[in-house]
């Protein structure tokens, strides 16, 4: 294995050996604590031109499935791990870690202290690195990553192009792709809902066309106010259908009710975070990925109540309108990877839009 770098804006480099793919790729560098879902983690597109470092130190080796994919064609540009196996063992395990990030363009660096590496992200906040060869000119890549701008409009890179149908025998529900994972789209299916999805610029008026019983918004990459046609969107329908929004989703509805949103040090992204619903108390394990929020304070000049809180920093984690059908979750329900706990969550959106009159076909 080929020796390589990672160099991050701030001048620090850790030597370590590539896998996957023999590239050089930048990225926003991020941290999850997740244990296991490594597969997950790789192909959800809401870590579309971030490099993930994966804090359990040993990765790759149940192996990569035909199953668990949450996007069959993932963005992220690099995965850091501690050690990598290279000859995984799983029954279900139908390639190695290494050859699906070959197959698909993405390099991993493996031997890194990723230990170290996460301790200096949550003090420094999400950085900007390189995986590099290892005999590159270091102040040169250092200056050219401090001078690159945050990473814009990603949704568009990674929604679908044209709508498409997954016929079901229940409600219909329009899933809005701004990067979604599969797994949202199987909480739809298990619950046997007609699902179109659409892509993220699709107008008000097309998805009302579309005859729904309810609007889902998917979880996506980037900024959240780098889709400011999806707020415009949603500031249309609300009212007019039923809406449950994960993650981007979640900022996109709260920025469409006059929330605002803010980008927050160093993220949330790991299988374990605890969620406080505010009405009752309870605590759901939740998985999690984000690395904005909304904005707590901003609530109360809006029509918008906070239902769900981050028990680690009181962050919001999930607010409803006051007066329309409409709520929404910072957090996934549909794990992937990760605990079970908040996939209820599918269900109150199934008992809103029960408690809905459809709405009349435009045709
Ligand atoms: N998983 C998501 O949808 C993430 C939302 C947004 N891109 C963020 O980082 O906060």
């Amino acid at each position: 294995m080929k020796e390589k770098l990672l160099i991050l804006e701030n001048g620090d480099s850790y030597k370590g050996y590539g896998f996957g793919a023999d590239l050089e790729m930048s990225g926003e560098v991020v941290f999850n604590t997740g244990m296991t879902g490594y597969q997950e983690i790789l192909s959800d597109l809401s870590y579309c031109g971030q490099i993930v470092t994966l804090t359990y130190p040993l990765i790759g080796n149940y192996g990569i499935n035909r199953d668990d994919f949450e996007s069959i064609t993932p963005a992220i540009h690099g995965l850091i791990v501690k050690e990598i196996e290279l000859e995984p063992s799983h029954w279900r395990s139908e390639e190695s870690l290494h050859t699906l990030l070959e197959a698909k363009g993405i390099p991993g660096l493996a031997g890194i202290d990723t230990r170290k590496l996460t301790r200096l992200i949550r003090e420094h906040g999400t950085l900007k690195g390189r995986i590099c060869d290892i005999n590159v000119d270091k102040e040169k890549v250092v200056k050219l990553l401090k001078n690159s701008e945050w990473m814009k409009d990603q949704v568009s890179k990674v929604s679908t192009k044209d709508p498409y149908h997954i016929p079901g025998k229940g409600k219909r529900v329009v899933l809005v792709d701004y990067g979604m994972k599969h797994g949202i789209l199987h909480g739809l299916i298990e619950r046997q809902c007609d699902v179109i999805v659409v892509p993220y610029n699709i107008s008000a008026e097309e998805i009302m066309r579309l005859g729904p019983d309810g609007v889902l918004l998917s979880n996506g990459p980037g900024n959240p106010e780098d889709v400011p046609e999806a707020i415009e969107m949603i500031q249309q329908i609300l009212g007019k259908t039923p809406i449950f929004g994960i993650c981007l989703g979640h900022q996109l509805l709260s920025l469409a009710c006059g929330a605002t949103t803010s980008r927050l040090r160093f993220g949330h992204r790991g299988s374990n975070h605890p969620v406080r619903e505010v009405s009752t108390g309870q605590i759901d394990i939740t998985a999690q990925n984000h690395g904005y929020t909304v904005d707590l304070e901003s609530l109360q000049s809006t029509e918008l109540e906070l239902t769900h809180v981050a028990v680690n920093d009181g962050t919001v984690e999930g607010i409803k309108h006051k007066n329309l059908p409409a709520f929404s979750v910072q957090y996934h329900p549909e794990a992937s990877p990760g605990p079970h706990d908040a996939n209820h969550l599918f269900d109150r959106f199934m008992k809103m839009i029960n408690e809905q009159t459809k709405q009349p076909l435009h045709v």
